[in-house]
């Protein structure tokens, strides 16, 4: 069995909101392992910056609140200090950002931002650091490593950006690394380039990788396993292979439904009704999302859901989901889920 590298058990994180707390992360669990890409899915404001935000602890902690368990390698990091967690972030855990531009310094060269992470976290010379920064911008394929070592991120595409900020994750050899979005801001072609290059660093590495994005049809052949979530709750957790080939929570079925395909192209899109409530105006005693499947009887959704095992490590939330069934544009029952 894989030694899981994190361990999240029931993390809440809710933020102040004109003197009031509102959980945007609502008692999620799941761990990722060693040489695991685990997978965290949903729409915008389903709660995933904030999960990803919680682990790192770079939430400002005068307006937000924290609770239940983050264990890296059984260490509980929601309690240790401010001191500790700075020798966390960065060695032990890295992050990419999906927007490279707004993360990187505009001001330092990229061989100084490599090397800012390698000074804090190792006692490297100026010149081991230099030979580092090099191997780490040649792993990532940058083609001119020595000239875009001297390089503003300015003076770089979208893509290399995008490869000096995972340069800058995996600078210290991370156990884990959290890739927030990373290809969202780059266009398709590119975007593949980078989940190759996650993909191949990570089988080299052996680290785990919690990848975060909104489109599912990206994570079919990188993750091993997916956890969906919906308005701050986890509504669905299995392999990739549990979820592609038997999705269970009408929302995960809509997700697959709304991914074009060879099989889609010709239709219209599966488009899911409505918006993620806000996390002030939910309704948080029952199933978060009845709203947008109006034709699922009250009857089928159970009162303050629960996650079920249907199997083996497949978890799904709230009862609503064996009855489930789609409604096309033209108000056609679909049943089976995936057209
Ligand atoms: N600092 C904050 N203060 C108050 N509310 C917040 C804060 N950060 C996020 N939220 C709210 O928490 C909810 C979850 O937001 P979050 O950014 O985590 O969603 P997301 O799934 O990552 O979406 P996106 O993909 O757009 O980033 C949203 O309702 C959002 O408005």
């Amino acid at each position: 069995m894989k030694k899981p590298i994190l361990q999240i058990e029931n993390l809440t994180t809710s933020f102040k909101i004109k003197d009031k707390y509102y959980m945007a992360v609502d008692h999620v669990s799941f761990s990722v392992s060693e040489n695991e890409i685990v997978a965290v899915v949903g729409e915008s404001g389903c709660g995933k910056s904030a999960l990803a935000l919680s682990i790192m602890r770079l939430h400002n902690n005068q307006r937000t609140k924290i609770e239940g368990e983050i264990k890296y390698k059984e260490r509980n990091i929601v309690s240790i200090t401010e001191a500790q967690m700075n020798k966390v972030r960065g060695k032990d855990i890295g992050i990419i950002f999906q927007e490279p531009l707004t993360a990187l310094n505009p001001l330092m060269t990229v061989g100084d931002q490599i090397e800012e992470n390698l000074t804090f976290h190792t006692k490297l010379s100026k010149e081991k650091k230099r030979l580092r920064t090099l191997e780490l911008l040649t792993q990532v394929g940058i083609p001119f490593p020595t000239r875009t070592y001297k390089q503003f991120p300015h003076e770089l595409s979208g893509g290399m950006r995008q490869r000096v900020m995972i340069s800058i994750a995996i600078a210290c050899n991370p156990s884990l690394v959290i890739a927030d979005e990373p290809t969202t801001a780059l266009d398709v072609t590119i975007q593949a380039q980078i989940l190759e290059l996650l993909q191949s660093i990570q089988k080299e590495t052996k680290m785990g990788i919690i990848l975060i994005t909104h489109d599912l049809s990206v994570v079919a052949e990188v993750a091993d396993r997916i956890v969906v979530m919906y308005a701050g709750q986890v509504v669905e957790i299995g392999t990739v292979k549990q979820i592609f080939a038997k999705p269970l929570h009408p929302y995960t079925r809509s997700l697959l439904n709304s991914i074009p395909s060879a099989v889609t192209n010709k239709q219209r899109l599966h488009v899911i009704e409505g918006i993620v409530p806000s996390i002030v105006n939910m309704n948080r005693d029952s199933c978060r999302f009845s709203p947008r499947i109006p034709w699922i009887p009250r009857h089928a959704h159970e009162e303050s859901p629960e996650l079920h095992e249907v199997a083996p490590d497949h978890l799904v939330r709230c009862t609503c989901y064996k009855h489930f069934y789609f409604q096309d544009h033209r108000g056609v029952k679909i049943t089976n889920g995936i057209t």
